[in-house]
């Protein structure tokens, strides 16, 4: 006999337990973020290495976008991409990315380079990507959930950065400024669109995997940065060491 699904309520709520078990808020490098207490260098290491992830979720976005053949859904998609990329040269979160980069005292063509990235940030971001191309679309879709609870994550931020930290303004602060409305109309879509689809047991079962495997590409991110830039120190050979690619 086949399990039963969950009713749809309960599913959402399901996939919402996960976010507050696991999302990366929990995490202590963010707890530390956002109350203060990093040093400067551990504010650029994670400002270095977060790059990598902004910079690979557009390329995420299209590798999805080339997989999907219902005008509808793509039409729904690109606007993450151009939330990214922008629309011309200096727009969009790629570029305000680089403008908490230059805030924070690290050379923007440095960060850009994508020199110096932890190999576990690079190993987690890059099966994100991987994860997103290959797996079916429900899957890809349900992974982008996390996003459901990153507004508190980026409303949390702000405030922390500006009450702790000199280089936090109107200029350092504008990524998460705009997360806080593309964020929620992204997500908006992408929960509809798999609670209408995955309807039965086995579906249900393997999109709360996709969201938990999400959760696990973050948190491996920030557990890499806490390693290699936290107490004890142990920077792995050819990542970035403090004093490198600064303005
Ligand atoms: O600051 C954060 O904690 C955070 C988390 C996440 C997330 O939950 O994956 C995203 C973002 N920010 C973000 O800015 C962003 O553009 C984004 C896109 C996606 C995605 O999976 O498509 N996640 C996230």
């Amino acid at each position: 006999m086949t399990a039963r699904p969950d009713t749809r309520e309960f599913f959402e709520a399901r996939l919402r337990a996960i976010g507050e078990e696991r999302y990366h808020d929990r995490h202590p490098f963010h707890q530390r973020l956002h109350s203060g207490d990093c040093t400067p260098d551990q504010v650029r290491a994670w400002v270095i290495n977060r790059y990598y992830y902004q910079s690979r979720i557009p390329m995420k976005d299209a590798a999805f976008m080339s997989r999907v053949s219902d005008p509808a859904l793509r039409r729904a998609w690109r606007s993450r991409i151009e939330d990214h990329d922008g629309r011309a040269p200096g727009e969009g979160g790629i570029a305000r990315w680089l403008k908490l980069a230059e805030g924070v005292g690290l050379d923007p063509d440095y960060v850009a380079s994508e020199v110096g990235i932890l190999p576990a940030t690079r190993f987690a971001v890059d099966a994100y990507v991987r994860f997103v191309r290959d797996e079916p679309l429900l899957l890809a879709v349900a992974s982008s959930l996390t996003e459901l609870f990153a507004p508190k994550i980026h409303a949390d931020r702000i405030a922390g950065l500006l009450k702790h930290y000199e280089f936090a303004n109107e200029t350092t602060i504008s990524y998460f400024k705009h997360r806080l409305t593309e964020a929620p109309q992204d997500v908006a879509f992408g929960l509809a669109w798999v609670l209408d689809r995955a309807v039965t047991k086995a579906d249900q079962d393997a999109a709360a995997r996709a969201l938990i495997f999400k959760t696990e590409v973050l948190w491996a991110q920030l557990d890499a940065l806490w390693s290699a830039y936290v107490e004890p120190s142990r920077i792995p050979p050819g990542a970035w060491q403090p004093g490198e690619g600064l303005l």
